[in-house]
């Protein structure tokens, strides 16, 4: 049985403005579900609708077999952390992390139990007797995970929880989080972020949300591996996948492409017959290009270089047509600036999109 079953859900603010639509989800107990999308695309509305901090206009949620649209958050047994960690400041970590018990009247043994194991869990056990101020943002964070942890709760959700850190401080508690979950095999997390790092290493599913719906859910691979439309192709991977328009000129087992401007690209999506002629885009992540002297999908000049280090992000202006192209090589290759290049790549890394939606998924 799903642990979160979201049926039909919608919401319409006050003022009848419709921000989310027939969103269907089953989450299974021991996921962890990222939510990602554009900016204002309703991820925090949705993780409030679920947590019962904002009203679910239509369809219903379930936990664990029960309704709970009408539930107060605090009987749904969902525990929420924030970006902002709210700690009380006149309160020693021991104390933030008590606090919900006390309040819920637990016996001591069991608070200072609870509190323990928490502790040891998020490596905060050093820090038990201090005040929040003299914690670090990476630190205190964890406090604010080890508030919810303590309440055992059936559902953890993370509203952006690492966007206050510091670059560095990110990864370590990025990692920090998947140790946790590991800790934890049967806790049900839902994370919502704009990292596309964090989604891609945290993440059982993905689920990606665009104009007020679902656009994919899957695994992260299986997302960046398989896109449904061009949407979700662009939205996962960085730089994005590049799109160019040609014709399907060969059908079958491999699809085969002339490109507008020149070149050609040959596909493992399977076309029909029917599908000769059909204008399309070409996708092509700028990490599976390769020089090629033969069949090329494109040829084109590098007009600027851009060094990160472990790689080089190429920028063509492609012949033919003028259209922008990136590409991506591993170490460092300022030499290529101003040479004229033919990029092909392995039929497997060619993808099809006909109107927006992958061959694949017609
Ligand atoms: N109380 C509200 N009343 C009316 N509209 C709202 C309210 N809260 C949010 N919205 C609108 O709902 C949409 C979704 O907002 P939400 O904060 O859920 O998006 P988000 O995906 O979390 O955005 P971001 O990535 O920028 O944090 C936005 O267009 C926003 O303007």
């Amino acid at each position: 049985m799903a642990n979160l079953k979201l049926t039909n859900v919608e919401k319409t603010y006050a003022g009848a403005v419709n921000v989310l639509n027939n969103i269907n989800l089953d989450i299974e107990k021991g996921e962890l579900i990222v939510f990602v999308g554009p900016s204002g695309c309703g991820k925090s509305t949705l993780l409030r609708m679920i947590a019962g901090l904002e009203k679910i206009t239509g369809g219903t949620l379930e936990i664990d077999g029960q309704v709970v649209n009408d539930m107060p958050p605090a009987m749904r047994g969902i525990a929420m952390v924030f970006q902002s960690y709210a700690l009380y400041p006149h309160m020693t970590v021991r104390e933030n992390m008590s606090f919900a018990l006390k309040i819920a009247k637990k016996p001591q043994s069991e608070i200072d139990a609870a509190v323990e194991r928490a502790a040891k869990m998020l490596q905060l056990d050093p820090y038990l007797d201090r005040l929040p101020k003299a914690l670090s943002g990476g630190q205190r964070q964890r406090v604010a995970i080890g508030r919810s942890i303590v309440r055992d709760p059936k559902v953890y959700l993370f509203d952006e929880p690492l966007s206050n850190l510091d670059a560095a401080l990110r990864v370590a508690t990025r990692i920090e989080i998947a140790q946790l979950k590991e800790q934890m095999p049967e806790s049900t997390m839902i994370y919502v972020t704009h990292d596309q790092v964090e989604a891609m290493t945290l993440a059982s599913r993905i689920v990606v949300l665009a104009n007020k719906g679902i656009a994919q859910v899957g695994a992260p691979l299986e997302l960046y591996e398989r896109p449904n439309s061009e949407f979700v192709a662009q939205f996962i991977g960085s730089p994005s996948m590049n799109l160019l328009p040609g014709e399907i000129v060969g059908t079958g087992q491999q699809t085969t492409v002339k490109m507008d401007g020149g070149g050609v690209a040959v596909s493992d999506y399977p076309t029909t017959d029917a599908d000769m002629g059909l204008k399309v885009n070409v996708g092509v992540r700028p990490e599976d290009f390769v020089g090629t002297s033969g069949d090329h999908i494109f040829e084109g000049r590098v007009e600027i270089t851009e060094a990160l280090g472990e790689v080089t992000l190429l920028y063509f202006e492609k012949q033919g047509d003028g259209h922008a192209v990136i590409g991506k090589l591993p170490g460092i290759h300022a030499e290529l600036r101003g040479k004229t290049v033919k990029l092909g790549a392995s039929p497997d890394k060619v993808h099809i999109f006909h109107n927006g939606t992958s061959l694949l998924y017609r």
